[in-house]
């Protein structure tokens, strides 16, 4: 079954369209992350799976059931936003369970929801709090905690992590990796942290000007990208483009490959990570080094290119100071072309 489905699912604000007319078909149980520039559309699809926003035409399901004219407290979903947004006056136990409680369920059940739910946020001996008195991190596990006890049948996270410092954060992305493999809930997450993105995802969707680029595991975008847009939207540092059309070396590049039509490249891509230094007569590139920046385990050279191209490579080997020459290649070949119209050619 699957856990959420859009079909050709448009959103427009007085004659600007955000969404442009999404498909998508999401597993039960599957961790969905969504990435894209900032005004792209990802928090616009969030609110409309919630309910906070109505969609300009096509079809929401949730579980199979389209769920269009269904008010979000009926939808089954949960969000938790970056902003915690809990109430101020109430400790952690009420902030929990308040939703349960409008709802009228037992003061038993409630209880027991809201203890299992600290249980597996290591909460419990936070539940007399109120929130002025947590750290930041822990107020947004108070905001998933909320999410769980609804039990809801698809969770939406709106950049839940952005406001913790990067310790807290990365302590809090393994919990809710932890807390997707415990539920085994569908979980539908906006971040732009590509670790996060990687890291959690069964599935990443891209998006770009409100329309999807790609959706694929971790493994493919990264691998395997099937526009421009993705390849260099995925990676950090970002994949080097090199046009064919003023690089003799790019067109070298293509001319050794195994690709069929050599002729309709247009742009030849290569990760920074993906560069090896090496000599003279093996280089695909030869260029200067402008700047070098040292990040312990590795090294970032900008460098340019006799073309005045810019490229950047990282790397182990680090004797390489500003001005040096650098000779550089791919070892294993790991180019990526793509096409006129910035099409992958695979
Ligand atoms: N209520 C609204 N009325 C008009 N335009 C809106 C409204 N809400 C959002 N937009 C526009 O929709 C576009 C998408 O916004 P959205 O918040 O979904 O982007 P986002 O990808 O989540 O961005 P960010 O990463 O910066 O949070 C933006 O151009 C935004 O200005």
């Amino acid at each position: 079954m699957l856990g959420v489905e859009l079909k050709n699912v448009v959103k427009a604000y007085e004659g600007t369209t955000i969404i442009q007319g999404a498909n998508l078909q999401i597993k039960k149980g599957e961790f969905v992350v969504f990435v894209g520039p900032s005004g792209c559309g990802k928090s616009t699809l969030m609110r409309t799976i919630a309910g906070l926003e109505e969609i300009t035409s096509g079809e929401i399901s949730i579980h199979g059931e389209v769920i269009n004219d269904t008010p979000p407290s009926k939808r089954g979903v949960a969000m938790v936003f970056q902003s915690y947004a809990l109430y101020p006056h109430m400790n952690v136990y009420d902030n929990m369970s308040f939703s349960l409680k409008l709802q009228k369920v037992p003061k038993a059940e409630i209880d027991q929801r809201v203890q299992k739910a600290a249980k597996s946020l290591q909460m419990t001996n936070l539940l007399d709090r109120l929130p002025k008195n947590l750290s930041g991190g822990q107020r947004q596990r108070v905001a998933i905690g909320r999410a769980i006890i609804r039990e809801p049948k698809v969770f939406l996270f709106d950049e839940p992590l952005s406001n913790l410092d990067a310790n807290l954060r990365s302590n809090t992305r393994i919990e809710i990796a932890k807390l997707h493999k415990h539920l085994e809930a569908t979980m539908l997450y906006v971040t732009h942290d590509q670790v996060e993105a990687m890291t959690l995802a069964d599935r990443i969707v891209v998006l770009n000007k409100g329309v999807i680029q790609q959706f694929g595991s971790p493994d493919e975008l990264y691998n395997s990208p099937d526009n421009l847009f993705v390849a260099g939207f995925i990676g950090s540092p970002k994949m080097n483009f090199i046009e064919t059309s003023n690089s003799n070396e790019a067109k070298n590049i293509v001319e050794k490959s195994d690709i069929d039509n050599k002729a309709s490249v247009k742009t030849v891509g290569v990760r920074p990570e993906h560069i090896d230094l090496c000599q003279r007569d093996e280089a695909d590139f030869t260029g200067t080094v402008d700047l070098v920046e040292h990040l312990g385990e590795y090294v970032i050279y900008y460098v340019s290119l006799s073309n005045e191209q810019l490229i950047t490579v990282k790397s182990v080997q680090d004797h390489l100071k500003v001005g040096d020459e650098i000779f550089i290649n791919s070892a294993d070949k790991r180019f990526y072309f793509f096409d006129n119209d910035d099409k992958a050619i695979k």
